[in-house]
């Protein structure tokens, strides 16, 4: 039995990655969302409650992490971040571990990790497709959002690859600066050339 074939699904903030990654769910590709995965574990009676709570007193109440307050701690403070990471990323990489031998018939699985590169997951994946839209249209979509404040963009933005350099580093791009439906026939196109491949 062959094995599936991974694609890494990243992209920065605001690019369209979440909705990139339920287009191809909607066509059949198991998915596997890190971000998801971290907020069941954060949420009430999450498993990583106690290490969070223990690391960084006050962030976690009867609903899981106070989100906003946690990001308030770390996004601020590189040292925090980092440990925080030490918690968050093992229990994710073992999640991910288990979604694998879940779907080990599958021909084509999608990873969709937000920081793919940044911490190398790209080395563990077959295929990285990078989702992209110019920088007017990221920066829009961001600031729409509530809780986000032009300052709180520009530094999440330092923490991250910059899109250029993950365009450079992608085997594809799926361009999110248009409408929903133009993204739609692009991840079909992507799902039928990387078939074509792993038949
Ligand atoms: C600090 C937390 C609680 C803040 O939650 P909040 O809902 O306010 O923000 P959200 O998670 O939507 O993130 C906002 C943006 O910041 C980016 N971001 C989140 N964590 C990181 C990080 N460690 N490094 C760089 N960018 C990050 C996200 O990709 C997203 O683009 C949360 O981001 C968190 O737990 N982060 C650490 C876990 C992590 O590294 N997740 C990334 C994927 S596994
Ligand atoms: N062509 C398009 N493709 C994808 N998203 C689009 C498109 N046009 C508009 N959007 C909108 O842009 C927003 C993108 O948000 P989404 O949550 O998918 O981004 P994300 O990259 O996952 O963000 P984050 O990294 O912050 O989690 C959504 O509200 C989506 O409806």
């Amino acid at each position: 039995m062959s094995k599936p074939h991974i694609i890494g699904l990243t992209g920065s903030i605001g690019m369209g990655k979440s909705t990139v990654a339920a287009m191809f769910e909607a066509a059949g590709v198991p998915v596997f969302d890190a971000d998801a995965a971290v907020r069941s574990m954060q949420g009430p009676e999450g498993q990583l409650l106690p290490a969070i709570e223990a690391e960084f007193p006050g962030s976690t109440g009867p609903n899981g992490v106070n989100r906003d307050a946690l990001g308030k701690h770390v996004f601020a403070d590189p040292e925090g971040l980092a440990r925080l990471e030490a918690i968050i990323h093992p229990a994710v990489g073992a999640k991910r571990q288990a979604f694998l031998t879940e779907n080990a018939e599958a021909p084509m699985l999608l990873f969709d990790i937000p920081l793919l590169f940044e911490k190398g997951g790209h080395e563990a994946v077959d295929t990285v497709v990078v989702v992209s839209a110019p920088a007017e249209i990221q920066r829009e979509r961001v600031l729409a959002r509530p809780e986000m404040t032009q300052e709180k963009f520009e530094h999440i933005l330092s923490l991250q690859v910059p899109d250029a350099e993950k365009r450079e580093r992608a085997d594809h791009i799926i361009d999110t600066g248009c409408s929903l439906a133009e993204t739609e026939a692009q991840v079909a196109r992507l799902i039928e050339q990387l078939m074509g491949r792993t038949a």
